[in-house]
């Protein structure tokens, strides 16, 4: 069952999403209703439970890391058996085509001649699933996982490998962040020429900025990096900056968001929610969590664009009644969130006077974003980090580079692992939405827990003055005037707004104050006058023996004259 989500802005809940078109409750409901689908697709449905990609054999191609290599148990990937994969998408069965091998048609060439069955596939396997580029495109967003049957790739199970607390931390995670937000560093003043250039294969990351951050990372290499990363822009930035920043910074808090989820407590070696861990990353920074909700719209709108295309779109997963299974839930995803409101309005980026320019920087520097990956020390969190950097990469492809009216074919090719990226990420989101919702009445819980210990000191504290009160009134009672001498009663402080009645007596309680103190002076006087003759006698026979005892003897009287 899924929850309702208590809304982000419990107080606001029609409060729209800063750069989004929907408001935070819209976006919880939304998820309570979908959730069950995408769960459904990327935990049950195997086109989109098995990722094929180079998780080994790339370099980090910025910086040499070796001690950033994490060895933890959690940081491992289990590689799936081939076995479990469906035959066409064995790498025995890719390597059989001749396609990948021979050499790769152009997407134009591609979308001239629907492509012609190769190799040992069934007749329901379309060519598109295995004969996809593994080159960039000129509207591609994201580094593409090779998927033409290349030696170093494996297919990796997703529900095996969960995305989850790995303990991969330091100077390695924290370099591979700052330079993900390094790439944020938009400069829409410089020439064309020196703006970060289009990724290339010789030299695969390039541009000034790049430039810059190869000599950063290169003196930084041996420093443990302790200072906040690169700001997100300041808001009158124009809204494609903003959004970059925002898309960066929502998958880091999401990452954040899974791995206190599911996080190994050490001392009873279980997994679970570790809300400690939730407070310091996420609850103090409303503006991460804002990003999550902002990437999930995002995703939402993507899915929701990609509609027609799915309907045609070719699963080859060898059988027939498989692929129209997958495609049907897939389908019925996108026409389910195309059914609601618009999330996200992506028509509106991209239209100013630089806006070529801009779009290639954009789309440059999410490519460096997504080759970073390649520099992250732990298996696990490289997994998905690829994943999720090709979900996004996915999603601007579809939003800014798709013509949602035209029929497949004239849209650029979207790969199989593109697609199961973008479905994981948007899965992964979702996870994130659910485990914010949880950890909301997790605080909740926690403060009414805090409340009602207060309140139970308070009450604690309140008894014991009052039995000390109790104590003290009673103390009085038997004594009377205590050490016998007579104190002023103690009156509540005047407000202005007494009657005339409590006035009155108040005054009286005064008068008879009075009058008890001169009556009582004039019944001590002897006493006193006694004693204090024999204190006078007492001290001027001291002085005449020559004895130091009369610098001690008090005065009987003065520690009562001091109390009044
Ligand atoms: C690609 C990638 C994937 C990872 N996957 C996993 C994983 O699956 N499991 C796991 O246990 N660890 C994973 N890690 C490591 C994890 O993200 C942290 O780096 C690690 O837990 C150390 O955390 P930290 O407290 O030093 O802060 P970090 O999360 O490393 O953050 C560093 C700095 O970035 C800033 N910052 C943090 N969050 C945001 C945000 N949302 N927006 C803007 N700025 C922010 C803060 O200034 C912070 O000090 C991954 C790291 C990377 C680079």
């Amino acid at each position: 069952a899924v929850d309702r989500g208590l809304s982000y802005c419990a107080n606001e809940p029609n409060k729209l999403v800063s750069d989004a078109c929907v408001s935070y409750a819209t976006l919880e409901n939304l998820n309570a209703d979908l959730r069950p689908s995408i769960r459904y697709l990327t935990e049950q449905v195997d086109f989109f439970t098995y990722y094929r990609l180079d998780l080994f054999g790339r370099e980090c191609p910025f910086w040499s890391d070796d001690e950033g290599f994490c060895g933890n148990r959690a940081c491992a990937v289990d590689i799936a058996d081939e076995k479990d994969i469906p035959v066409s998408w064995r790498s025995s069965e890719l390597g059989k085509l001749a396609g990948p091998k021979a050499s790769q048609p152009s997407t134009s060439v591609q979308k001239e001649e629907p492509s012609p069955f190769r190799g040992k596939l069934g007749e329901d396997t379309a060519e598109s699933c295995v004969f996809e580029p593994n080159e960039i495109d000129k509207r591609d967003y994201c580094v593409p996982e090779d998927e033409s049957g290349s030696s170093n790739c494996v297919y990796v199970s997703l529900v095996d490998n969960t995305e989850r607390f790995t303990g991969y931390a330091g100077k390695s995670a924290n370099n591979v962040w700052r330079a993900v937000y390094q790439e944020n560093c938009f400069n829409t003043n410089t020439p064309k020429s020196q703006q970060a250039q289009p990724f290339g294969a010789a030299l695969p990351f390039r541009g000034p900025a790049a430039a810059n951050l190869k000599n950063v990372m290169d003196r930084k290499k041996h420093e443990v990096v302790q200072q906040d990363l690169i700001a997100p822009p300041p808001e009158e930035q124009c809204l494609e900056k903003r959004v970059f920043y925002r898309v960066l910074s929502g998958m880091h808090a999401s990452i954040s968001m899974h791995l206190c989820y599911d996080f190994l407590n050490q001392t009873t070696g279980k997994w679970g929610p570790n809300l400690q861990c939730y407070k310091d990353r996420l609850h103090s920074y409303p503006d991460r969590i804002q990003n999550i909700y902002f990437n999930y719209a995002i995703l939402l709108r993507a899915v929701a664009k990609l509609r027609r295309n799915l309907k045609s779109y070719t699963f080859c997963s060898g059988d027939k009644r498989t692929d129209e299974a997958t495609r049907k839930k897939i389908v019925g995803l996108a026409d389910t969130i195309a059914a609601r409101p618009s999330v996200f309005d992506e028509s509106i980026m991209f239209h100013g006077e630089d806006a070529v320019v801009l779009k290639e920087d954009f789309r440059n520097r999410f490519l460096n974003v997504s080759r970073l990956m390649d520099c992250v020390g732990c298996d696990k969190c490289r997994l998905w980090g690829k994943i999720q950097t090709s979900g996004y990469g996915t999603a601007m492809k579809v939003l800014f580079e798709y013509d949602e009216e035209a029929e497949n074919g004239a849209n650029p090719t979207l790969r199989r692992t593109e697609l199961v990226a973008l479905v994981n990420t948007l899965g992964r989101l979702s996870a994130s939405l659910n485990a914010f919702t949880e950890f909301t009445k997790m605080m909740e819980q926690e403060r009414a827990l805090e409340d009602m210990r207060a309140q139970d000191a308070y009450a604690q504290l309140e008894n014991e003055a009052a039995k000390l009160q109790a104590a003290a009134a009673e103390k009085q009672q038997k004594k009377p005037d205590g050490d016998g001498i007579l104190r002023r009663p103690v009156q509540p402080e005047l407000t202005g707004k007494e009657s005339v009645s409590e006035l009155f007596w108040r005054e009286f309680e005064m008068l008879i104050f009075a009058f008890r103190f001169v009556l009582k002076s004039w019944y001590d006087l002897p006493l006193k006058l006694w004693r204090i003759y024999k204190w006078g006698t007492a001290v001027l026979m001291d002085k005449f023996l020559g004895r130091d005892r009369y610098q001690t003897r008090r005065f009987p009287y003065r520690h009562a004259l001091d109390e009044l």
